[in-house]
């Protein structure tokens, strides 16, 4: 029997949180009590206490983070890396980290209501065929901008995407060897430009990503639900 490989969960929490508007970046926000990225930790370590877990931050909240880590007494063990002026680089810096055969996860660390099932199928698939996905079907229906205006699409062929995007440590490295491009929206979408196909595994409309002000009203609901049903 193969044995079974080691498990990473690359948590990328390097950006600023624009769109949030508030003072602190979103991922600081603070949640039943703790910040929102400590969340989204725990969620990994409650699924696999043998994982390891590489936090990416903005360089100039390194510090912040470790008070943060102490003021909170936060006992998940994990690396901090600086991240980069996008996504893509913050990815980039994360798996820098990262050495020999293993399966990776990369999850947004304002996605802090991501179930342990969830996280389970995408490592399970990512290990059968390569490159795993969660993703769930929209719920309105959907049209396409076009140069006279816009034209209904069939909804059924569209998913939207999450993360736990998981994959095969090999594959992630040399999809990140290329240069950044606009489209690469996430890291599903830089793999797939290798020629690899990527699995889709079914998410959850829980498991969303905080980005905006009333997203926050919802996560208020969303903490209540989660801490009684995790
Ligand atoms: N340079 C960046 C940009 C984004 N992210 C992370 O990628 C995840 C998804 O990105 P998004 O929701 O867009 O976060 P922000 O870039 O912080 O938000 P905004 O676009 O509103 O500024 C977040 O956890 C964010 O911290 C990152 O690690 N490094
Ligand atoms: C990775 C992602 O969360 C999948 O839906 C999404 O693409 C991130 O987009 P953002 O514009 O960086 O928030």
């Amino acid at each position: 029997m193969k044995e079974s490989l080691q498990q990473y969960a690359i948590i990328v929490a390097g950006g600023t949180g624009s769109r949030m508007q508030h003072s602190l970046p979103k991922q600081f926000i603070e949640l039943a009590g703790k910040p929102i990225l400590m969340h989204t930790i725990e969620r990994f370590y409650t699924y696999n206490k043998d994982i390891r877990i590489v936090v990416v931050l903005p360089e100039d909240q390194l510090q912040a983070w470790r008070t943060l880590c102490k003021q909170h007494k936060f006992p998940v063990f994990h690396m901090a890396v600086p991240g980069g002026k996008t996504r893509f680089g913050s990815v980039k810096n994360g798996l820098a980290t990262i050495h020999g055969e293993a399966l990776v996860a990369v999850h947004d660390g304002v996605r802090p209501f991501v179930s342990t099932g969830i996280i389970k199928a995408a490592f399970e698939q990512a290990a059968e065929s390569g490159a795993a996905v969660v993703a769930v079907s929209p719920k309105d229906s959907i049209r396409e901008l076009t140069e006279s205006g816009s034209q209904a699409v069939p909804r059924v062929r569209y998913k939207l995407v999450q993360t736990p995007q998981c994959f095969r440590a090999d594959l992630l490295r040399a999809a990140y060897e290329q240069p950044e491009q606009e489209h690469f929206t996430d890291d599903a979408s830089v793999v797939e430009q290798l020629g690899a196909g990527i699995a889709l595994v079914e998410g959850s409309y829980s498991n969303i990503k905080i980005t905006t002000p009333e997203d926050l009203l919802l996560a208020e609901v969303l903490v209540k639900q989660f801490e009684a049903v995790p």
